[in-house]
Protein backbone atom coordinates (compact mmCIF):
# COMPACT_ATOMS: atom_id res chain seq x y z
CA UNK A 1 0.00 0.00 0.00
CA UNK A 2 1.36 3.67 -0.03
CA UNK A 3 2.17 5.52 2.73
CA UNK A 4 1.01 9.44 3.62
CA UNK A 5 4.16 10.90 5.82
CA UNK A 6 3.00 14.70 7.05
CA UNK A 7 7.30 14.72 8.10
CA UNK A 8 10.57 12.49 8.47
CA UNK A 9 13.45 13.36 10.41
CA UNK A 10 16.14 12.61 12.56
CA UNK A 11 16.58 13.85 16.38
CA UNK A 12 15.82 12.06 20.00
CA UNK A 13 13.31 10.79 21.23
CA UNK A 14 12.22 13.50 23.80
CA UNK A 15 9.60 11.13 25.91
CA UNK A 16 9.68 8.69 28.29
CA UNK A 17 11.63 5.16 28.56
CA UNK A 18 13.66 5.88 25.25
CA UNK A 19 14.46 9.06 26.06
CA UNK A 20 17.61 11.07 24.94
CA UNK A 21 18.07 8.24 22.26
CA UNK A 22 18.85 8.93 18.64
CA UNK A 23 15.34 8.22 16.66
CA UNK A 24 13.93 8.87 13.12
CA UNK A 25 10.76 10.23 12.98
CA UNK A 26 8.16 9.41 10.82
CA UNK A 27 4.92 11.00 11.31
CA UNK A 28 1.89 9.71 9.52
CA UNK A 29 -0.87 11.87 7.93
CA UNK A 30 -4.10 11.74 9.79
CA UNK A 31 -5.50 10.79 13.19
CA UNK A 32 -9.09 8.95 13.48
CA UNK A 33 -9.63 11.23 16.71
CA UNK A 34 -9.46 14.35 15.28
CA UNK A 35 -9.19 15.78 11.27
CA UNK A 36 -6.54 18.09 12.53
CA UNK A 37 -8.56 20.68 11.44
CA UNK A 38 -8.35 23.99 14.01
CA UNK A 39 -12.06 24.45 13.54
CA UNK A 40 -12.89 20.98 14.24
CA UNK A 41 -10.86 21.11 17.16
CA UNK A 42 -13.69 21.52 19.75
CA UNK A 43 -15.92 18.59 18.71
CA UNK A 44 -12.93 16.82 18.08
CA UNK A 45 -12.28 13.12 20.02
CA UNK A 46 -9.10 14.22 21.63
CA UNK A 47 -9.30 18.05 21.64
CA UNK A 48 -5.44 18.72 23.29
CA UNK A 49 -3.07 17.75 20.36
CA UNK A 50 0.33 19.13 19.95
CA UNK A 51 0.95 18.27 16.99
CA UNK A 52 0.17 19.34 13.01
CA UNK A 53 -0.38 15.76 10.65
CA UNK A 54 -2.46 17.57 8.12
CA UNK A 55 -1.01 16.67 4.24
CA UNK A 56 2.34 15.20 3.17
CA UNK A 57 4.37 18.78 3.22
CA UNK A 58 6.33 18.74 6.10
CA UNK A 59 9.97 18.41 6.14
CA UNK A 60 11.39 15.17 4.61
CA UNK A 61 7.32 14.23 3.80
CA UNK A 62 5.45 12.83 0.80
CA UNK A 63 3.65 9.68 0.08
CA UNK A 64 5.75 6.66 -0.42
CA UNK A 65 4.05 4.28 -2.99
CA UNK A 66 5.89 0.87 -1.55
CA UNK A 67 7.13 0.09 1.93
CA UNK A 68 10.63 -0.65 0.54
CA UNK A 69 10.54 3.33 -0.67
CA UNK A 70 9.70 4.73 3.04
CA UNK A 71 11.84 2.22 4.42
CA UNK A 72 14.80 3.47 1.97
CA UNK A 73 13.62 7.25 2.97
CA UNK A 74 14.22 6.57 6.58
CA UNK A 75 17.39 4.82 5.81
CA UNK A 76 18.71 8.06 4.01
CA UNK A 77 17.36 10.16 7.04
CA UNK A 78 18.77 7.95 10.04
CA UNK A 79 22.63 8.77 7.48
CA UNK A 80 26.01 6.97 7.80
CA UNK A 81 26.18 3.89 10.16
CA UNK A 82 23.89 1.23 11.01
CA UNK A 83 24.52 0.62 14.64
CA UNK A 84 21.21 1.09 17.16
CA UNK A 85 19.07 2.61 14.18
CA UNK A 86 15.75 3.52 15.63
CA UNK A 87 12.69 4.39 13.94
CA UNK A 88 9.32 5.77 15.73
CA UNK A 89 6.53 5.86 13.67
CA UNK A 90 4.12 8.63 15.66
CA UNK A 91 1.56 10.77 13.57
CA UNK A 92 -1.30 11.29 13.76
CA UNK A 93 -2.11 8.23 14.67
CA UNK A 94 0.38 5.61 13.20
CA UNK A 95 -1.94 2.07 13.39
CA UNK A 96 -3.90 3.46 10.53
CA UNK A 97 -0.80 2.99 7.84
CA UNK A 98 1.77 1.16 9.62
CA UNK A 99 1.33 -2.41 8.00
CA UNK A 100 3.76 -5.84 7.94
CA UNK A 101 5.02 -5.15 5.00
CA UNK A 102 6.34 -1.59 6.45
CA UNK A 103 7.58 -3.44 9.32
CA UNK A 104 9.28 -5.84 7.47
CA UNK A 105 10.97 -3.40 5.53
CA UNK A 106 11.99 -1.53 8.02
CA UNK A 107 13.51 -4.31 10.35
CA UNK A 108 15.55 -5.45 6.94
CA UNK A 109 16.96 -2.15 7.18
CA UNK A 110 18.62 -2.86 10.15
CA UNK A 111 15.83 -0.39 12.43
CA UNK A 112 14.36 -2.08 15.50
CA UNK A 113 10.54 -0.10 15.61
CA UNK A 114 8.75 1.95 17.98
CA UNK A 115 5.44 3.67 17.72
CA UNK A 116 3.54 6.71 19.59
CA UNK A 117 -0.25 5.21 19.61
CA UNK A 118 -3.78 6.24 21.09
CA UNK A 119 -4.58 2.84 21.99
CA UNK A 120 -7.40 2.63 19.38
CA UNK A 121 -6.13 0.28 16.61
CA UNK A 122 -3.65 -3.09 17.11
CA UNK A 123 -0.86 -3.48 15.85
CA UNK A 124 0.54 -5.72 13.10
CA UNK A 125 3.18 -7.88 14.84
CA UNK A 126 6.93 -7.09 14.89
CA UNK A 127 6.46 -3.98 16.48
CA UNK A 128 9.85 -3.57 18.91
CA UNK A 129 8.75 -0.64 21.46
CA UNK A 130 5.02 0.24 22.21
CA UNK A 131 3.48 3.18 23.64
CA UNK A 132 0.10 3.46 24.37
CA UNK A 133 -1.30 7.28 25.02
CA UNK A 134 -4.60 6.59 25.74
CA UNK A 135 -7.65 9.48 24.99
CA UNK A 136 -10.58 10.11 27.37
CA UNK A 137 -13.65 9.54 24.89
CA UNK A 138 -11.80 6.85 22.75
CA UNK A 139 -12.62 3.17 22.40
CA UNK A 140 -9.38 1.80 23.97
CA UNK A 141 -8.46 -1.49 22.51
CA UNK A 142 -4.50 -1.73 23.28
CA UNK A 143 -3.54 -2.31 27.00
CA UNK A 144 -0.96 -3.89 27.09
CA UNK A 145 2.71 -2.51 25.72
CA UNK A 146 5.64 -1.41 26.97
CA UNK A 147 5.23 2.14 27.91
CA UNK A 148 2.01 3.45 29.13
CA UNK A 149 1.82 7.22 28.59
CA UNK A 150 -1.23 9.26 30.03
CA UNK A 151 -1.42 12.90 29.47
CA UNK A 152 -2.88 14.01 32.42
CA UNK A 153 -5.14 15.38 33.30
CA UNK A 154 -8.08 13.36 31.65
CA UNK A 155 -10.73 13.50 33.52
CA UNK A 156 -12.23 9.74 32.58
CA UNK A 157 -8.47 8.15 33.51
CA UNK A 158 -8.24 7.63 37.11
CA UNK A 159 -4.44 6.50 37.69
CA UNK A 160 -5.08 3.97 40.00
CA UNK A 161 -7.52 1.97 37.72
CA UNK A 162 -4.26 1.56 35.00
CA UNK A 163 -1.50 0.90 37.38
CA UNK A 164 -1.87 -2.47 37.33
CA UNK A 165 -2.20 -3.16 33.61
CA UNK A 166 0.28 -5.21 31.62
CA UNK A 167 3.40 -2.36 30.64
CA UNK A 168 6.65 -2.12 31.68
CA UNK A 169 6.69 1.82 32.64
CA UNK A 170 3.64 3.82 33.65
CA UNK A 171 4.18 8.01 33.04
CA UNK A 172 2.17 10.69 33.52
CA UNK A 173 2.81 13.35 30.99
CA UNK A 174 1.74 17.25 31.68
CA UNK A 175 -0.76 18.28 29.10
CA UNK A 176 0.61 21.46 27.25
CA UNK A 177 -1.25 24.47 26.74
CA UNK A 178 -1.93 27.20 28.83
CA UNK A 179 -2.15 24.94 32.19
CA UNK A 180 1.48 23.15 31.86
CA UNK A 181 3.20 24.33 34.55
CA UNK A 182 0.01 23.87 37.41
CA UNK A 183 0.03 19.88 35.22
CA UNK A 184 3.60 19.33 35.72
CA UNK A 185 3.29 20.14 39.37
CA UNK A 186 0.00 18.17 40.32
CA UNK A 187 1.84 15.25 38.88
CA UNK A 188 5.17 16.12 41.36
CA UNK A 189 2.48 15.72 43.74
CA UNK A 190 1.03 12.68 42.31
CA UNK A 191 4.34 10.97 42.01
CA UNK A 192 5.57 11.16 45.31
CA UNK A 193 2.42 9.69 46.49
CA UNK A 194 2.38 6.77 43.89
CA UNK A 195 5.42 5.48 42.91
CA UNK A 196 4.27 3.58 40.64
CA UNK A 197 3.78 6.32 38.13
CA UNK A 198 6.33 8.73 36.75
CA UNK A 199 6.88 11.87 35.53
CA UNK A 200 7.72 12.03 31.56
CA UNK A 201 8.27 15.74 30.22
CA UNK A 202 8.21 16.60 26.70
CA UNK A 203 12.42 16.91 27.07
CA UNK A 204 12.62 18.20 22.84
CA UNK A 205 10.43 20.90 23.54
CA UNK A 206 12.26 21.84 26.75
CA UNK A 207 15.60 22.29 24.51
CA UNK A 208 14.07 23.25 21.46
CA UNK A 209 14.53 20.68 19.01
CA UNK A 210 12.03 18.62 16.76
C1 LIG B 1 0.88 13.70 18.67
S1 LIG B 1 0.68 12.11 19.41
C2 LIG B 1 0.76 11.03 17.99
C3 LIG B 1 0.62 9.56 18.33
C4 LIG B 1 -0.77 9.07 18.71
N1 LIG B 1 -1.80 9.64 17.90
C5 LIG B 1 -1.04 9.31 20.17
O1 LIG B 1 -1.88 10.14 20.48
O2 LIG B 1 -0.39 8.65 20.97
C6 LIG B 1 2.28 11.83 20.19
C7 LIG B 1 2.31 11.93 21.70
O3 LIG B 1 2.08 13.28 22.08
C8 LIG B 1 1.19 13.30 23.16
N2 LIG B 1 0.54 14.61 23.19
C9 LIG B 1 -0.24 15.14 22.24
N3 LIG B 1 -0.66 16.36 22.60
C10 LIG B 1 -0.10 16.62 23.80
C11 LIG B 1 -0.16 17.72 24.70
N4 LIG B 1 -0.90 18.82 24.43
N5 LIG B 1 0.54 17.64 25.85
C12 LIG B 1 1.28 16.54 26.15
N6 LIG B 1 1.35 15.46 25.34
C13 LIG B 1 0.68 15.51 24.19
C14 LIG B 1 0.26 12.15 22.84
O4 LIG B 1 -0.51 11.74 23.94
C15 LIG B 1 1.23 11.10 22.39
O5 LIG B 1 1.79 10.44 23.50
N1 LIG C 1 11.69 14.73 19.95
C1 LIG C 1 10.43 14.29 19.92
N2 LIG C 1 10.07 13.28 20.70
C2 LIG C 1 8.79 12.85 20.61
N3 LIG C 1 8.22 11.78 21.25
C3 LIG C 1 6.97 11.63 20.81
C4 LIG C 1 6.69 12.60 19.86
C5 LIG C 1 5.49 12.60 19.01
O1 LIG C 1 5.07 13.64 18.52
O2 LIG C 1 4.97 11.49 18.79
C6 LIG C 1 7.83 13.39 19.75
C7 LIG C 1 8.22 14.53 18.97
O3 LIG C 1 7.43 15.15 18.25
N4 LIG C 1 9.54 14.92 19.07
S1 LIG D 1 -4.81 10.88 19.00
FE1 LIG D 1 -2.68 11.60 18.92
S2 LIG D 1 -2.40 12.53 16.88
FE2 LIG D 1 -4.61 12.16 17.16
S3 LIG D 1 -5.34 14.14 17.82
FE3 LIG D 1 -4.86 12.97 19.70
S4 LIG D 1 -2.71 13.40 20.26
FE4 LIG D 1 -3.08 14.15 18.16
MG1 LIG E 1 5.31 15.53 19.41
Amino acid sequence: MAYAVKELFKTLQGEGAQAGRAAVFCRFAGCNLWSGRERDRATATCQFCDTDFVGTDGEGGGRFGTAEDLAAALARGWGPGTERRYVVFTGGEPLLQLDTALVEAVHAEGFEIAIETNGTLEPPPGVDWICVSPKAGADWVLKRGHELKLVFPQEAFDPPELENLPFEHHWLQPMDGPDRLANTARIVDYCKDHPRWRLSLQTHKLIGIP
